[in-house]
This record gives structure tokens, sequence and C-alpha cells, in this order.
């Protein structure tokens, strides 16, 4: 099957932004479906592609070989045994973008034989720049995993953990990362404009810095200690800098921040559950 019947439950930001990154890639609007009670966002997906809409989730969900659901964590209990007898029906492949919701609640809420596709994808997805780590039940074929793929690689690039749990360290790093970095350009630029540079020249100049420093990264065939080391003059401002961030433990803090994420995102699916 070259295109399947995809549906999304949940027509916000996560699903416009990959119903955007799928029609550009060639899925056929016309195979594409999402149900939301708000009538706005469903025209506003209207506006991206013209996607068979509807106001019944149910409805949505018959006949469909995958079925995302874009809904927040809050609402993902109803939103499942709501659409559990029609995804049954279908044989659909449910995903799953939300944070903190974990395959077993969803078995329990879906059915227990439900093939079912966790994601922990991250805001850059918004841009179609995102990272999205997948995991994926035992009941999941082949050619579901390669939905999967297709449909989560239309906004970023998808990497497949073989545990779960896992997913509790990709949330900790990609789900959360961007406001890592968003709280490090921060900190550049309130330096910088303690030094003596306007606001506005500090800002175009570390979020400048932030993409040429990632452009960098992604684009050479050397690793991250040896551009880090062209930068550094022996004896010069750079080493200054470095030296100052590794006596003051920013390794460590990483570490311990990254771990603080994880355990969160542990109880977060212990409570949701
Ligand atoms: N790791 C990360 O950083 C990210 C994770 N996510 C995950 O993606 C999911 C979606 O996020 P996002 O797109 O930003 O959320 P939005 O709030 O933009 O979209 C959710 C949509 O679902 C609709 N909705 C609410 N209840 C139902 C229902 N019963 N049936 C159908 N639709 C319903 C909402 O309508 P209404 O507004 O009327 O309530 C809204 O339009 C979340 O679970 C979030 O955790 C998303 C982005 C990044
Ligand atoms: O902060 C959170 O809990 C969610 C999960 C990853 C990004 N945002």
């Amino acid at each position: 099957m070259e295109h399947p019947q995809i549906t999304f439950i949940g027509a916000g930001n996560m699903a416009s932004s990959i119903i955007g990154g799928l029609v550009e890639s060639g899925q056929p609007a016309d195979r594409i479906h999402a149900a939301d009670p708000f009538p706005q966002s469903l025209e506003r997906l209207r506006e991206i592609a013209p996607v068979n809409t509807y106001d019944d989730n149910t409805a949505a969900v018959t006949g469909a070989d995958v079925v995302i659901l874009a809904v927040k964590p809050q609402v993902m209990a109803d939103v499942c045994t709501g659409i559990a007898e029609a995804a049954q029906a279908s044989g659909a492949l449910v995903i799953s973008i939300a944070a903190g919701i974990t395959i077993a609640s969803m078995r329990r809420w879906l059915g227990e034989r439900t093939a079912i596709v966790r994601c922990m994808p991250n805001t850059p997805a918004l841009l179609g720049c995102g990272a999205t780590g997948l995991y994926a039940n035992e009941q999941v074929s082949q050619q579901q995993r390669d939905f999967a793929d297709t449909i989560l690689g239309a906004v970023g690039i998808v990497r497949w953990v073989e545990r779960e749990a896992d997913l509790d360290a990709v949330t900790a790093l990609s789900g959360s990362g961007p406001a890592y970095f968003f709280l490090f350009m921060e900190s550049m630029i309130d330096a910088g404009v303690a030094q003596g540079l306007d606001r506005d020249t500090a800002t175009e100049l570390a979020l400048q810095t932030g993409l040429g420093a990632a452009r960098m990264a992604l684009e050479n065939d050397v690793d991250l200690v040896e551009l880090r080391r062209r930068v550094t003059s022996p004896g010069g401002t750079t080493q200054a800098a470095v030296e100052s961030f590794e006596a003051r433990g920013l390794r460590q803090q990483v570490t311990d921040a990254m771990a603080a994420a994880a355990a969160r995102a542990e109880t977060m699916a212990k409570e949701m559950g």
C-alpha cells in the first residue's frame, strides 16, 4: 500500500505541522483525515490542504490504516476509549505523540492486541526540523513501522529505541532539549548586554551563533571535540571561557538536569497511567 489512510485525532499545532510535512512529501490530502471538536482548528487545517475533517472521532477512525493521537495527555484516556471499537475494527496502527502516556495504558484503553507506536517529538517539528524518538510494541508490523517512519519523518529525523523506558531518556534529551538551548542563548544574551552590547545586537549575534554552530556540527565530518578545538586558540579567549565552564561543573549540571527530566518523565507516566 503506497499511501495509507491516515487519521489525526486532535487538529492542533503538532497535527497541522505533520500534515503540512506529509502533503509536501507526497501523501494525497484525500487520504488524510482529522477530527477535532474545535471548528476553527479544522478550518485552519483545510487552509494547509484539502484534508477530510470530522467533528466525530469515531467517524474519522473508521477505515483508517493509521491513527495519530495528537491530543493533550490529559484527554488521552477518554479519546482512546471513545475510538477503541472503531480502531480495532479497522486494524489500525495507533501512534501517540503525547508525553507520558505509556503503551500499557493505551493497550488498556484501546484493547490488548492494538499495534501501538509511542513517540516523543520536539517542538522544532513545527518548522520541519524536529527530532523524534519512537518505540513500537510487539504487535507492530514492518509495514506499520515504515508508516510511522514516513509520518514522523515528514517533520524531521526519526530514531527508534529498543525499550519503552528509553523514551524517558529521549524526552530528557531532545523532547525538552530545545528549552536548554533557549536557556543557554538567553544567558549569553544577558551576559553580552552586561558587557555593554545593546540587547538587539546581542540577541542577533547569539541566535546566529547558535544556528551556525548547529550547522557546522551537522554538516562537517569532524566531531564536536575537534570543532571546539578549532575555535579554541591556545591561551586565547575561548580557552578562558571553556576553562571557566569546566571549573564550574557545566557537564555535571547537564547530567543532573537531564537526570531530573528523565525521572520526571517516569513519574508523569505513573501519574497519568
Ligand atoms: N515533546 C514535545 O515538546 C512535544 C510534545 N507534543 C505532544 O503532542 C500532543 C499535541 O500537542 P499540540 O499539538 O501542541 O496540542 P494542541 O492543544 O495544539 O492540539 C490538541 C488538539 O486536540 C483537540 N482536542 C481536545 N480534546 C479532543 C478530543 N476529545 N478529540 C479530538 N480532539 C481533541 C484540541 O482542541 P481544543 O483546543 O478545543 O481543546 C486541540 O485542537 C500533546 O500530547 C503533546 O504532549 C507536542 C509538541 C511537542
Ligand atoms: O516539558 C514537558 O513535560 C514536555 C515533554 C517534553 C517537552 N515538553
